[in-house]
């Protein structure tokens, strides 16, 4: 089942073109990895999607609705969580936040909210955390814990813009192992500048530079068959490759001498 349907979309900030008639299409339970440079236009993609945005031209369908009257089936991460982490509040009152409609935080919240809470905290494993200030958790923990916020609505849709840019490298694993666990049962749309993200857990990626390009690559032999070893390969080839409209089209490119086994 298609969740995301992109159609022939353009987008302008003012008269500057920044997304020029992109097609995308994203299937229930979809593990799509975002990459472009920066300033390619991988953020406004995301706005677009979350109905913050509208296209000047061309149609986007989320859930088979438009994306505005969707938004509560979404669950978005922005990037940059690490802001006002001295501001004291506790683990469990920042993924309350991620309430929809629920009560106000003036008149406390319910007895299931905090339930939902502690189960969303669970499945990030973060609930002996839930009674801690939130400036007191490592970069790592506190991604988590905005995930679980995320997931407090119940979403059939998750979005995350850069979720591991200031997370060291073990850190960064452990978020994407919880990541590829929720893909399970919940579709995944990853902004991400990191190549072995796409590589180890998505099945599909789009590449974002005003025009937009997307690859199965769900069979990574078959999609990587002309980067060398399958242990093996080049980033900037593989950006390249990504960027082709069409990586079936390519010809097997000869394995660069330097590659050939000795
Ligand atoms: N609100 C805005 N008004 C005008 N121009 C904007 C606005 N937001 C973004 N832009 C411009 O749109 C272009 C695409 O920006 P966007 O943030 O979508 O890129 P990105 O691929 O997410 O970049 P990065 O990898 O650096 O986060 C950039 O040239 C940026 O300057």
């Amino acid at each position: 089942m298609s969740v995301i349907d992109i159609k022939n979309v353009s987008f302008a900030y003012d008269k500057q073109m920044i997304l020029e008639n992109i097609n995308l299409n994203v299937e229930e339970k979809d593990f799509l990895a975002i990459i472009g440079p920066n300033g390619g236009g991988k953020s406004t993609l995301l706005k677009l999607i979350l109905g913050l945005l509208k296209p000047q031209k061309g149609s986007i369908s989320v859930l088979g609705k438009a994306p505005s009257k969707s938004l509560t089936q979404i669950g978005y991460v922005p990037q940059n969580t690490n802001v006002n982490t001295d501001f004291p509040i506790k683990v469990i009152e920042v993924v309350m936040m991620g309430h929809v409609g629920g009560k106000k935080p003036l008149f406390g919240y319910g007895k299931e909210e905090i339930l939902c809470a502690m189960g969303a905290l669970t499945q990030v494993g973060m609930e002996n955390f839930a009674q801690t200030k939130i400036g007191a958790l490592s970069g790592g923990q506190r991604q988590r814990v905005m995930i679980a916020r995320a997931l407090c609505a119940h979403p059939q849709i998750l979005i995350l813009d850069e979720p591991t840019s200031s997370i060291d490298i073990s850190g960064q694993k452990e978020i994407y192992e919880l990541i590829k666990k929720l893909n399970e049962s919940i579709t995944i749309l990853v902004v991400s500048h990191d190549i072995s993200v796409i590589l180890e857990y998505a099945n599909k990626a789009a590449h974002v530079n005003k025009s937009l390009s997307y690859h199965d690559i769900s069979d990574k032999t078959k999609t990587f068959h002309t980067h060398g070893y399958e242990d093996h390969f080049c980033e900037v080839e593989l950006l390249q490759m990504l960027g082709r409209e069409n990586c079936d089209s390519c010809e097997p490119e000869p394995t660069p001498k330097w590659r050939t086994k000795k």
